[in-house]
């Protein structure tokens, strides 16, 4: 080897050496990693609670991200008009158009003479909006096409730069956009909206669909009834979704979705990385992957939802489900070391069934003859989670478990509580790995 080639080799192992110390140097600077996965039913509230923490941690992210919501809430409307529609049109004619509904349709109690005529005629006038359903879908899920079409958007992660404009909104000259850098059928969406919002909202505020509604418990979803009483405001030309609208949408997450933020705790930041799941059955397998390294699970049970079931089976209650969910992970060998944190959501919503005289009873039988007061009911099912948790957790001794009364559309409170449990978190991130603070 002559003395050029060492001085070459020299240099090499030099470089080398400066890469190594660069790379140890940048390892012990990055911030520690807490992963925290966002578990729970289809429905849950997972993916709000994530916005409630975008919302906090990262704010100015979720104010850039606000124009991509616009035709997510608009999807939300249109599905709604048509879940309305074809329960009209199930109730009152068959197959045939609603104005040639038979004869022996039994009308709505609070039916006048030609209830029948106007409701037809509105029905024609939004048919428009209805039919962009599908390919607003489309556009919006990037094209997936899944089984079940119509029940929903999903979303994996990085969905926003499909539909976000390159240009700002406001769109002021929504209707001049030939040239706009919109996605064509939101453009349309946002047009046909224009068009058909105060059928829309006689269409909503019709007293035959407000009985048929109530008669047959039609579940427009949470998003469905905000969006469709606030429709006026949406279809003016220079929407842009409010903080409440976004909490609002209804938006079915595919596989699992990661979010980083960066939290304080005592002077120190952590990396917090948060999976938001799809909570469906048929993307529970998708969790798994997650599971061993995962610092804590918030899982969220509605307990709304005790008279309703399961989209994907419709004989499993759905308090039911969440409930056998909540025990399958805390005997989870993988979680066993996986901080608890129980969050009990949509007391807003159960509220408001208990007030209009839903009867737990008639849909939990164990639930007896205790008073159908919010107090009674919700600690009833806490009690039941609590339990669940006393007789599965793997873990040795047990973990605590935190648990927490929620409305994630609440964003005061809410705000508070995901305060209060990122630090809980992380101090049992601490004590768990034994790092000094
Ligand atoms: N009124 C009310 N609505 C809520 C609450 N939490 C969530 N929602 C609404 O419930 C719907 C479903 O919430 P998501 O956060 O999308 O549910 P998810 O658990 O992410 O559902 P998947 O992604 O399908 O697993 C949305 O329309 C939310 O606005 C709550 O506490 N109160
Ligand atoms: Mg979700």
């Amino acid at each position: 080897m002559d003395d050029t080639q060492k001085v070459v080799i020299n240099s090499k192992i030099d470089d080398w050496l400066k890469q190594e110390r660069e790379f140890i140097r940048k390892r012990k600077a990055a911030k520690p990693e807490v992963k925290v996965m966002l578990l729970g039913q289809a429905e849950s509230g997972k993916s709000t609670l994530q916005k409630q923490f975008q919302l906090h941690y990262a704010s100015s992210s979720f104010d850039g991200e606000r124009p991509s919501w616009t035709p997510i809430v608009y999807f939300n409307i249109i599905k709604a008009v048509r879940m309305i529609i074809e329960e009209l049109d199930y109730e009152f004619m068959g197959d045939a158009p609603l104005s040639n509904s038979s004869p022996s349709s039994s009308p709505p109690s609070t039916a006048g003479s030609d209830w029948r005529v106007g409701l037809a005629e509105l029905r024609t006038k939004v048919l428009p909006l209805v039919a962009i359903e599908d390919s607003l879908a489309s556009e919006l899920s990037g094209g997936i096409t899944l089984a079940g079409g119509k029940s929903g958007v999903y979303v994996r992660s990085g969905w926003q730069a499909l539909v976000t404009p390159q240009r700002s909104w406001p769109l002021s000259d929504i209707r001049n956009t030939a040239s706009a850098n919109i996605p064509a059928v939101t453009n349309l969406a946002a047009r046909t909206l224009v068009e058909t919002a105060y059928h829309i909202q006689d269409l909503w505020n019709h007293a035959a669909v407000r009985v048929l509604i109530r008669r047959r418990k039609l579940r427009l979803e949470e998003s469905g009834t905000f969006f469709l009483d606030n429709i006026h405001r949406i279809a003016a030309p220079d929407y842009l979704p409010s903080l409440e609208d976004i909490l609002h949408v209804r938006l079915q997450t595919l596989g699992v979705v990661e979010h980083q933020y960066d939290i304080r705790v005592n002077g120190v930041t952590y990396n917090w990385l948060m999976y938001d799941v799809g909570g469906a059955r048929g993307q529970r397998h998708a969790w798994v992957p997650y599971f061993d390294d995962a610092t804590a699970i918030i899982f969220l049970a509605p307990i709304s939802a005790f008279d309703q079931y399961l989209e994907e089976d419709a004989k499993t209650n759905r308090i039911d489900d969440s409930l056998q969910l909540f025990k399958a992970i805390v005997q989870n060998k993988l979680l066993k070391k996986a901080s608890l944190v129980l969050m009990l959501n949509k007391t807003d919503v159960l509220k408001e069934k208990l007030e209009a005289g839903t009867e737990v009873r008639k849909f939990i039988t164990s639930f007896g003859d205790r008073p159908n007061t919010f107090e009674e009911v919700s600690e009833y099912f806490r009690a039941h989670f609590i339990q669940a948790h006393r007789r599965e957790d793997i873990s040795q001794p047990r973990r605590p478990l935190y648990v927490h009364f929620t409305s994630m559309i609440d964003v005061k409170t809410t705000q508070t509580i995901i305060i209060h449990v990122g630090e809980a978190i992380i101090r049992s991130y601490i004590s768990e790995a034994g790092l000094l603070t």
